[in-house]
């Protein structure tokens, strides 16, 4: 009897079934990065059916047992017949929405949260500046059934990874039954490996909460500009990362570019994950179907797709040792007065009315910059320059991850 969780089991059943140096390759590629530490102190592994008892080192933790019986444990024919008894899983669903900075994450939660599906979703919301823009935007637009808890200032592959942990095990602990699904938003920096690894490492978590899927939003116009991007030594590339370990892309924005763009930046996605599924949007219009209940993250993708691999290993080492690329930080500026809008405007401009003021609702701009080598001092005066009357109350906050 080996103690495991069905998603896993379901893949070493299909693990099982490959040859034994694959067997080799997919573990030692996979397991370093998705797999908890006790796994490695665990007894010598053999390349054959008997690797499901290798699992069987997990029946020492705290998990809760989700056992499976195999009648072929104990001979080592590669070919053997596995019979499995998996446990109903009633876990709660988690999907984790990911994507590079303004790619539509907070429009597809909104989308989600809008739409009639009839689940009752409790939101995780981590955003990397101190500032909290995402939640109030994601607030407006839900019936007030859902949970929203905010994550702030940090991301949730690093520093606020400890506070995931804890805010999960919160809403199952206190709210278990209240909701159907979790769905967290990353900040556009994070790296989806460590995240992915919590559902896997932390009993806390594994018992009562399995990773749906992994939703990636790649914005048409801007992706290939970061997909190029050269980054200092030993910092990955967050964008390659959100595309590798999704389940599920959404190339989304096409409607601000041609069709020669979209097909040639769906091909190169295609390039670093061909086992998710893809599909173009606008505002993040997607099948509910699409991005809910997708059914479990797939390990078996890691093995088939050899740039992920490639991927996992910088991902593993970035696992243990993790910082952002060391120029990146966030300036937010939190004032109230009037601004003009016809100031300061650039690039590419987009704003949408929202819900009305309350009446007693204090009138506040807020505004995150995130990005590299920025001067917190420059942003504030400018910021100031676009105000019609200049209040002292203005606060910046500057933070570097
Ligand atoms: N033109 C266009 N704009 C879009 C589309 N989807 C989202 N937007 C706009 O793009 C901006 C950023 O969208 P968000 O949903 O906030 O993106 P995000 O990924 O949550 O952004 P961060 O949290 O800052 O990383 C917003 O002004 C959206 O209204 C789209 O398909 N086309």
């Amino acid at each position: 009897m080996a103690a495991m969780s069905m998603d896993i089991a379901t893949n070493f059943i299909g693990f099982a079934k490959l040859q034994a140096n694959t067997l080799a390759r997919v573990r030692t590629r996979v397991f370093p990065l998705l797999w908890r530490t006790k796994l490695h102190q665990s007894q010598t592994i053999r390349i054959s059916s008997i690797d499901l008892k290798t699992v069987s080192s997990f029946s020492n933790s705290k998990r809760r047992v989700r056992s499976f019986t195999t009648s072929a444990a104990t001979t080592q024919s590669e070919s053997s017949d596995i019979l499995t008894k998996i446990p109903p899983d009633d876990r709660v669903p988690a999907t984790i929405i990911t994507g590079f900075l303004g790619s539509g994450k907070t429009t597809l939660l909104n989308h989600i949260l809008t739409a009639d599906h009839g689940k009752r979703i409790a939101v995780i919301e981590n955003e990397f500046g101190e500032v909290d823009i995402d939640g109030s935007l994601v607030a407006s637009k839900t019936t007030g059934a859902e949970d929203i808890v905010m994550l702030n200032n940090g991301c949730l592959c690093c520093t606020v990874r400890g506070d995931l942990v804890r805010m999960i095990s919160e809403l199952v602990n206190k709210k278990k039954g209240k909701f159907d699904h979790i769905v967290i938003e990353t900040t556009g920096l994070a790296n989806p490996a460590p995240i992915i690894q919590t559902f896997y490492a932390e009993d806390n978590i594994f018992n009562d909460v399995k990773l749906d899927g992994v939703v990636t939003l790649v914005d048409a116009k801007h992706a290939d500009f970061h997909l190029d991007e050269v980054k200092p030594k030993g910092v990955v590339n967050e964008a390659v990362e959100q595309i590798a370990y999704a389940d599920r892309i959404i190339v989304n924005k096409t409607d601000l570019v041609g069709e020669p763009k979209i097909a040639s930046l769906i091909q190169r996605i295609k390039n670093i994950n061909r086992m998710a599924h893809l599909t173009r949007t606008e505002f993040g219009k997607v099948d509910l179907d699409y991005v809910l209940g997708i059914g479990g993250f797939d390990l078996e993708r890691f093995y088939f797709f050899p740039s992920l691999q490639l991927q996992e290993h910088h991902a593993d080492h970035h696992a243990h040792d993790h910082t952002h690329d060391p120029g990146v930080s966030s300036v937010s500026i939190v004032c109230d007065g009037n601004l003009d809008l016809e100031k300061g405007v650039h690039d590419i401009f987009q704003g949408s009315p929202d819900r009305l003021w309350g009446l007693d609702e204090p009138r506040i701009n807020k505004i995150v910059f995130i990005g590299k080598n920025l001067d917190a001092q420059a942003l504030e005066s400018g910021f100031k320059a676009c105000l019609l009357i200049l209040h002292e109350t203005m606060s910046v906050s500057r933070t570097r991850k």
